[in-house]
């Protein structure tokens, strides 16, 4: 490792905390009552719930996402027996991984203990405080006794990650290898530098997976384990011991397609690649200096495929592709144990998400993630992308629906699920912190799927969205653009929707109701100076115009405008062409924010610049009608510098008047203000101030005085607390007409193309 690598490390691991994970309350723990409902008394109430029936336990404390990361410290990566206090800096980075790709919450547990018995014991009587155990870093042979005897004892699933983790990742790697080297698996000859606890699992699950037995030698510190050697045996390497005259691994390797190194660093020596093939596939897995670095076994067989188990070099073959996605799978549906069928599901899985063009619930979207993270690598199946990689946020999408049918089509499924559509949409969230807010809309778009028009249908975003809604079923999309630049972008998208087919496309240099298009636009906007020659070349160059003249025409139910030009020139073309509803006096736009603490809407950002007390009151409904049909209870708060009273300004005396006219317009509507924003948001704030207040709890739908308070105090919260954000949502127009911001990602076109649909079939409902 390069000095400045490891000056990073320590700086990264030192700030601005010690250590890389801290414990969070996931209740409020703020007051008397609070207290009284974690603590004594109101805690009895949970432990008697569990001396009822013990499976409680999952639903009232965080047992079944908890998961123990256990190691004695006695092989730590490749450094060896470093004991378990220095341990601790992996099993801290194995709990964040968990938490990171697949949400589980990990204690990590370094123990002082070698002996084999006493360990399984301290393991086995920690069974109530987990779900799950991940057994890390303990060496061989050790590690199969302790494994086997948990998994004996224990009820829950055990899983030495070291051993399985790793012959997971490795499995889907050598298929995708020699598939690409077009040999046959039950051909070829393989070699090991390692015969511990990572070799031996890989071994046991290339054999499962069809490599022969006799093609394979292991090598340890002593060299090749060969039958009638006596020194440093065990039964485990004894079981992969052969009858050869190689004595080195430089000599075992004569011949070999495959090098599997889980040993230590710098032992494969490039003189000793010579005896490979000429197109071998080296697995140089250890941590964290492999056996050779890929630069060296370049210059020997430069037709190599070659991984390592770092995350600098192409190819990471590392078990953080396998462990928090296999243990999700396994939690939710209450597995007690994972076994070979679950661990072969997941190697299926990992192989397919890179050979596969597979579509799969987000795929399209999650791509553009992808392709972000790994912006100017090669994803294309081939000698440098054999296995995904740690952030392809399909991982968690793909592996654990598959984990979970395995674990239950097995028997070993105590919380079998009944529903997988449900549980996609569940998982989506782990990708998109949108999807669990969203799931609802998804739901209602699907029940009844409605034309959505795209006015910039060229856009590569709304391309990969239009994919997504296509293969969720939620809408029948309309493209307006050049069918040869749409069809393009499809191929080299890799995506597999057909214009015509699966989707209409409008080519507008291909159109034959300009004419008649130009005339409704002259119809329009005659008396508001446009002529009819500026309609015609209006309507053949401005696509939003075309589109919103479709919408009008009743040709769509829902238009989404950019996300290519300006909100503001969208808007204009809506308000034209479209209008407001007849009982509104102006649009509105509000944002929908997505924060650790929970989901809130501000308004308006982006519409009218000084709104009106009337426009508030107009605009606080229509948002709340919205926040409604998003499944979310409205809790209105009228911000301001002022609060209850405590200030005359005109921008406090508008707030008040805002208020009595929501009063007299939805009484029912939990709305308070003016206040200023910690009392929105903070119960107890605001109960010292006016504890008569109806408003109960946090406020999630905050009205903002202005378009500069609303605008500012959006950007900022999003900015500040890591938000994710759905909108602008435009509010007020005749039909369902919207604009997509030009940051938009992927998903959040889809986002915005859900709720689009869903508006357009409550304005068809006459709900809204
Ligand atoms: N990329 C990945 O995802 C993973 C990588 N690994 C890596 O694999 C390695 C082994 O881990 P693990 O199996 O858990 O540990 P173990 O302690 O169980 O096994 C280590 C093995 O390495 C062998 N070894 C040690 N020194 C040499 C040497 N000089 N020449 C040849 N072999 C040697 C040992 O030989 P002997 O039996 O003679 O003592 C033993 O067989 C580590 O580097 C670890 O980082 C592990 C898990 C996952
Ligand atoms: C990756 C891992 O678990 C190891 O190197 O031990
Ligand atoms: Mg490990």
């Amino acid at each position: 490792m390069s000095d400045d690598l490891s000056a990073d490390a320590l700086y990264y691991h030192r700030n601005p905390k010690p250590g890389k994970l801290e414990i969070q309350a996931t209740k409020p723990l703020a007051n008397q009552r609070d207290l009284a409902l974690a603590y004594s008394p109101g805690v009895a109430a949970a432990c008697r719930e569990i001396v009822r029936d013990p499976r409680e336990a999952a639903t009232v404390t965080a047992r079944a996402n908890l998961v123990a990361v256990i190691s004695n410290g006695t092989a730590v990566l490749g450094l060896g027996d470093i004991g378990p206090l220095a341990a601790k800096p992996v099993m801290e980075g194995k709990a964040v991984l968990f938490k990171k790709f697949a949400g589980i919450d990990v204690f990590d547990l370094e123990v002082s203990e070698k002996n084999p018995e006493k360990l399984i014991d301290i393991i086995a009587s920690l069974e109530p405080t987990f779900g799950a155990i991940n057994l890390e870093d303990i060496k061989s042979p050790e590690c199969f006794i302790i494994e086997q005897r948990l998994k004996e004892r224990m009820n829950i699933p055990v899983f030495h990650d070291d051993q399985h983790g790793t012959a997971i990742c490795v499995g889907a790697a050598v298929l995708n290898a020699l598939r690409l080297q077009n040999k046959q698996i039950d051909q070829v000859k393989l070699v090991t530098s390692g015969a511990g606890a990572a070799a031996l699992a890989c071994l046991d699950l290339l054999v499962n997976l069809g490599i022969a037995k006799e093609n394979i030698i292991i090598t340890d510190s002593l060299g090749v384990v060969y039958q009638g050697r006596s020194e440093h045996m065990d039964p485990f390497k004894a079981q992969y011991a052969v009858d050869t005259p190689h004595r080195t691994l430089g000599e075992a390797l004569t011949g070999a397609d495959i090098f599997l190194g889980l040993s230590v660093a710098g032992v494969l020596k490039p003189e000793m690649l010579d005896n490979m093939v000429e197109e071998p596939l080296i697995l140089a897995l250890a941590n964290p200096v492999p056996e050779i670095m890929p630069e060296e076994a370049r210059k020997v067989r430069p037709k190599a495929i070659i991984a390592t188990g770092r995350s600098d070099y192409p190819n990471q073959v590392n078990n953080v592709l396998c462990f928090p996605f296999i243990f999700r799978g396994a939690l939710d549906v209450g597995a007690t144990q994972i076994n070979q069928e679950m661990r072969l599901a997941c190697v299926r899985a990992l192989a397919d998400l890179v050979t596969t063009d597979k579509t799969n619930m987000a795929s399209a979207d999650a791509s553009e993630v992808l392709a972000n993270a790994y912006a100017g690598q090669e994803l294309e199946f081939g000698a440098d992308y054999i296995i995904p990689k740690p952030f392809d946020p399909r991982l968690i999408a793909v592996v654990p629906p598959v984990v979970a049918k395995a674990a239950m089509d097995s028997g070993v499924a105590t919380r079998p699920i009944k529903d997988f559509e449900s549980y996609n949409q569940w998982l989506a969230q782990f990708m998109f912190r949108s999807a669990n807010v969203t799931k609802g809309i998804f739901i209602r778009a699907r029940e009844n799927p409605q034309r959505l028009i795209f006015s910039e249908g060229e856009d590569p975003r709304v391309i990969r969205a239009v994919q997504v809604l296509i293969d969720e079923g939620c809408a029948k999309p309309i493209l307006v653009g050049r069918h040869k630049i749409i069809s393009q972008r499809i191929k080299q998208l890799r995506l597999h929707i057909r214009p015509d087919v699966d989707f209409r496309l409008i080519d507008p240099q291909n159109y034959d109701r300009h004419a008649q298009l130009a005339e409704l636009y002259h119809d329009l906007m005659g008396r508001r100076g446009v002529w009819p020659a500026e309609a015609d070349v209006l309507v053949r160059s401005n696509t939003t115009i075309l589109a919103s003249l479709l919408l009008h025409l009743g040709e769509a139910d829902a238009l989404l405008a950019g996300p290519v030009g300006s909100f503001a020139e969208h808007l204009k073309n809506g308000l034209n062409l479209i209008g407001l509803r007849d009982d509104v006096s102006s649009a509105a736009a509000m944002q929908m924010l997505i924060l650790d603490e929970g989901t809130y809407f501000v308004l308006d950002t982006s519409v009218t610049y000084e709104p009106t007390a009337q426009q508030l009151a107009e605009m606080t409904i229509m948002a709340a009608n919205e926040v409604m049909r998003l499944g979310i209870t409205p809790k209105v708060a009228l911000v301001s510098h002022s609060n209850f009273g405590s200030s005359d300004t005109p921008s406090a005396l508008k707030m008040r008047q805002a208020l009595h006219l929501i009063h007299q317009m939805m009484p029912d509507l939990e709305c308070d203000g003016e206040m200023q924003t910690d009392s929105a948001l903070i119960e107890s704030i605001r109960n010292r101030l006016y504890p008569k207040s109806p408003l109960r709890g946090s406020a999630n739908l905050l009205v903002m005085p202005n378009q500069d308070a609303a605008s500012i105090t959006f950007n900022a919260l999003k900015a500040l607390a890591n938000g994710v954000s759905v909108g602008p949502i435009l509010l007020g127009m005749k039909q369902s007409y919207h604009i997509l911001s030009r940051v938009v990602t992927t998903r959040g076109v889809v986002n915005l193309s859900i709720l689009a649909a869903v508006d357009a079939q409550s304005l068809k409902e006459g709900s809204r």
